[in-house]
């Protein structure tokens, strides 16, 4: 079932001097009900832009957004805070509030004239920061905490509002690795268990690729729309986000780093006396790490490489070795922690 609605949006800022800056153009565009939806592009492409158009915050230069059927210039703010909760990026909340009063918060449209609070809004408030796994921080003073457990909280109080919408502004930006994943998970299960439509902005692409139902691809002026394997199959993603230094590799899902100033090109291998080594190293995933490092450094893998690289296991001295050859001249180097082993080929072939 539709929850929003856009037709023939134009985006965009009514300016001092009564010029109008438009930012984005979307003709048309649905989400609804359980979908965990991600709004990805480049820095100022207009992704908060298109949020707060949607949420109401800012009236459209042209077109319609529809929430639930609705116009939603027609509806009231109590009405359109009941139906769309907006998760901000870096808030300031002044004033000396608990974690559970700025959560509170979220229940003011709910809450009656008088301003009291009933059980069913502390209740709210307690189930939203259980699912952030933000119960300890409670009674703690919000200007205390860090970014990453003040992003969880705000996140609680979108919870607390408990509308069929939610729209989070690059809410995962603070977070590290593991809470970054929680989070996209939480927000996912939240979509589907609860039949909420979900709208995160986030540089997260590839966890959104993994992770999201649809993503919103924001280009110059459109919106691409898709589920994250056909974006990838497409080409999408490497036409946005490739540039001289990184390249969307389509089969793994992850962006490679390189350089515009080329080196040489290369090859690794293994060779085969390292079956002889019993050591406790991964050397596989040495090499692949390796491989990566050399890429950054702007030299390209190949077959027929000027640089030929091997790792052997000599019983001899019981090491392991890389033996590098380049035209006629062979160097071998015996590994240990420090050795690096580009910053060293550099050095001993090309300078
Ligand atoms: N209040 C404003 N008045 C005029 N122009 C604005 C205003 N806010 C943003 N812009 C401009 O609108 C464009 C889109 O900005 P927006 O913040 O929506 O981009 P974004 O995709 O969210 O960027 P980022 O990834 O860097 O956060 C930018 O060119 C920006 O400078």
């Amino acid at each position: 079932m539709k929850t929003i609605e856009i037709k023939n949006l134009i985006t965009g800022y009514h300016q001092k001097n009564k010029e109008i800056y438009k930012v984005g153009n979307y003709p048309s565009l649905t989400l609804n009900k359980g979908d965990f939806v991600t709004l990805i592009g480049r820095n100022g492409i207009g992704k908060s832009t298109l949020l707060k158009t949607l949420s109401g915050d800012i009236p459209p230069i042209e077109g319609e957004v529809k929430i639930n059927g609705t116009p939603i210039h027609q509806l009231d703010n109590i009405t359109r805070s009941k139906l769309i909760s907006f998760v901000l990026p870096n808030v300031q909340i002044n004033g000396r509030l608990t974690v559970e009063e700025v959560v509170m918060l979220g229940r003011y449209p709910y809450i009656n004239w008088w301003g009291k609070t009933s059980d069913d809004d502390k209740l709210s408030v307690i189930r939203a920061l259980e699912s952030v796994q933000a119960m300890h921080l409670k009674n703690r003073d919000i200007t205390t905490l860090s970014d990453g457990e003040k992003q969880k909280v705000m996140i609680a109080r979108a919870l607390a509002q408990d509308t069929p919408i939610i729209f989070l502004d690059e809410s995962t930006a603070h977070l590290d690795l593991p809470n970054r994943v929680e989070v996209f998970q939480l927000l996912k299960i939240i979509a589907r268990k609860s039949q909420k439509t979900i709208l995160l902005s986030t540089h997260e692409i590839e966890m959104s690729l993994q992770v999201a139902d649809y993503i919103w691809l924001l280009q110059k002026g459109k919106c691409t729309f898709g589920t994250p394997d056909l974006l990838v199959s497409k080409n999408t993603i490497r036409e946005v986000f490739n540039s001289n230094y990184v390249g969307f590799d389509k089969e793994s899902g992850v962006f490679k780093f390189c350089s515009i100033e080329k080196q040489f090109s290369f090859g690794i291998e293994l060779d085969v006396s390292v079956k002889d080594y019993l050591g406790h190293q991964d050397v596989d995933i040495r090499i692949l790490w390796l491989i990566k490092k050399f890429i950054s450094e702007g030299c390209d893998e190949s077959k027929d490489a000027d640089v030929q690289i091997k790792l052997l296991y000599s019983t001899d001295n019981e090491l392991l070795e890389w033996n590098v050859t380049y035209k006629n001249k062979t160097l071998i180097y015996q590994d240990h922690d420090n050795l690096n082993l580009y910053n060293q080929i550099n050095k001993d072939f090309f300078s």
